[in-house]
């Protein structure tokens, strides 16, 4: 039984009783009592065993009011009061239609909608002093026989949702600034995760750059490590540490380019409790912080807002760190590594990067070549890898002299890296021709690679140079050309000579 039914079914047998002892029937006090006595308990049971709905509906933050199907307005709660204006007692009892008519408060009312469609009705409707429209949604219920009992009616500002889908925006934000901000992180606990990565290059730059990494690994003076994109700067950060004496301590590397502004002051120097809000309530370590005693490789540093190289120059002056909201200074005892592709000094002079800092960190400068300043290592890296991939692969590709030297010449603006991504793209693609031709590297170079290449090419009479130049040229020309034809039109020569050049320079179009 449902508690209204209990509550009904009480108070039927309270009107049997007292017609009972009103008829001519004589009842017994004792049978009066034993009577009263079972409908006392099951509306205690009623009262005591079910959540007091009235309650409940009277303290929710939605505006709500109840109508039977007749309109009349038979409860509203307290927001609904306190958003009208309108006490409880001139609402009760009257019709919505009513109250539309007398006040200004219903410009839009959903119940007699709902009472004509006998279905649930959504409408938008600025409710008097405010802002914002008010979604406005009646709900019909109906009793088991499907005739209607009531229309329940709940309105709420429309920004609430907008709110809503904001707080979601900025949740979703934070999330994804957050998830960068793992990715540009990386720990490193023991050095043997990094003894896998050889340092290749037997150069006199390469052979300068070991010496140099042996001579200041020991000591814990900071590094400042420089070079373009790809040339190498994090591999001698790891041979730093490895070779140093902090190498069974934590080694942390931080992207400061890829951790998002908002996050990076956070993430380096950890925050106290109740620092900002969306803070952990214990508050944070930071990364500075968790390498103590270690190592911290601070790449990009170049990318540091301003703002924080203020904070770091403390912490490095100082050998202390504050955390975001905290007073208590906490010493360090940390190695710094800093690398940047930048040129600092340039950021220097246009106002982005401080000077004091530029001193304290270029303490140990070590400036890496870009590949196309040290030829000599050239082959041997293109050999490290192929070896490498060949066997990543088992395939077995072996580079001719004739590769080898077009490899030397091209000029790498992406560096090992372009390096190590062409030979794995060699051994994959090209390891089961029958012999590798140069015209295929060339398709595959960068363009950029491939126009400085012609600047390099030094040390030839005027006719190499002249033949070198016409083979890369028509190598160039002919790349995405499919006929002798095409090329004839593409080079404005007849097709013969063509043919004859492209003879003359072992090249041929593709199939
Ligand atoms: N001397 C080397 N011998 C063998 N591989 C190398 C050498 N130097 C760099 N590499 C490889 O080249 C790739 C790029 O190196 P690394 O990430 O150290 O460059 P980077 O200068 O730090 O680049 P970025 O500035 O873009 O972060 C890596 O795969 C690395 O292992």
């Amino acid at each position: 039984m449902t508690d209204r039914e209990i509550m009904l079914s009480a108070e039927q047998r309270i009107d049997e009783l007292m017609n009972k002892m009103l008829g001519s029937d004589p009842v017994s006090k004792k049978q009066v009592l034993q009577e009263l006595k079972a409908v006392k308990e099951s509306v205690h049971q009623v009262t005591t065993s079910t959540i007091d709905y009235q309650i409940v509906v009277d303290n929710l933050d939605d505006n709500i009011l109840i109508a039977d199907a007749s309109e009349t307005i038979l409860y509203v709660n307290k927001a609904y009061q306190k958003s009208s204006g309108i006490p409880k007692e001139n609402l009760i009892g009257k019709t919505v239609s009513h109250i539309a008519e007398t006040t200004d408060y219903f410009t839009v009312t959903t119940v007699p909608d709902v009472i004509q469609k006998k279905e649930p009705v959504m409408k938008l409707s600025y409710l008097p002093g405010q802002k914002n429209p008010s979604i406005v949604v009646g709900m019909p219920i109906f009793y088991s026989n499907g005739e209607l009992q009531y229309i329940i009616a709940t309105n709420r500002e429309l920004s609430t949702y907008t709110n809503l889908r904001d707080n979601y925006n900025t949740f979703l934000n934070l999330l994804s600034d957050m998830k960068s901000a793992k990715n540009a992180v990386q720990v490193i606990q023991e050095t043997f995760t990094l003894s896998e990565k050889q340092m290749i290059g037997e150069g006199k730059e390469m052979t300068q750059i070991r010496k140099f990494i042996s001579n200041v690994a020991s000591t814990d003076a900071t590094v400042l490590v420089t070079g373009e994109s790809g040339t190498g700067k994090e591999l001698i950060a790891d041979a730093i540490y490895t070779a140093s004496k902090r190498n069974n301590m934590p080694f942390i590397k931080i992207n400061c380019s890829s951790i998002p502004a908002q996050l990076l002051e956070s993430e380096l120097f950890g925050y106290e409790k109740g620092a900002f809000s969306g803070a952990n309530a214990q508050g944070k370590k930071g990364l500075f912080e968790a390498a103590n005693k270690g190592t911290l490789l601070l790449d990009e540093i170049g990318d540091m807002p301003m703002e924080l190289q203020a904070k770091l120059l403390r912490a490095i002056q100082s050998n202390e760190i504050t955390r975001v909201g905290g007073t208590k200074p906490i010493p360090l005892d940390i190695r710094l590594i800093a690398s940047t592709n930048c040129n600092l000094k340039a950021k220097i002079a246009e106002g982005t990067f401080r000077s004091d800092l530029y001193y304290r960190l270029h303490v140990i400068p070590i400036n890496v070549p870009p590949l196309r300043e040290r030829k000599d290592d050239i082959a041997l890296l293109c050999d490290h890898y192929i070896n490498i991939f060949n066997e990543k692969y088992d395939k077995h590709l072996v580079l001719s002299e004739e590769n080898k030297d077009a490899l030397i010449g091209y000029s790498w603006p992406g560096n090992i890296r372009e390096l190590r991504n062409i030979m794995e793209y060699l051994v994959v693609c090209a390891s089961d021709m029958d012999h590798l031709d140069n015209s295929f590297l060339y398709s595959i170079f960068d363009l950029e690679g491939i126009d400085s290449y012609m600047e390099v090419k030094k040390n030839m009479t005027l006719s190499e140079a002249v033949s070198s130049y016409e083979k890369e040229f028509l190598t160039l020309a002919i790349k995405d050309v499919k006929n002798l034809k095409e090329a004839s039109e593409i080079l404005d020569v007849d097709i013969s000579t063509v043919s004859r050049k492209l003879k003359q320079h072992g090249l041929s179009l593709k199939k």
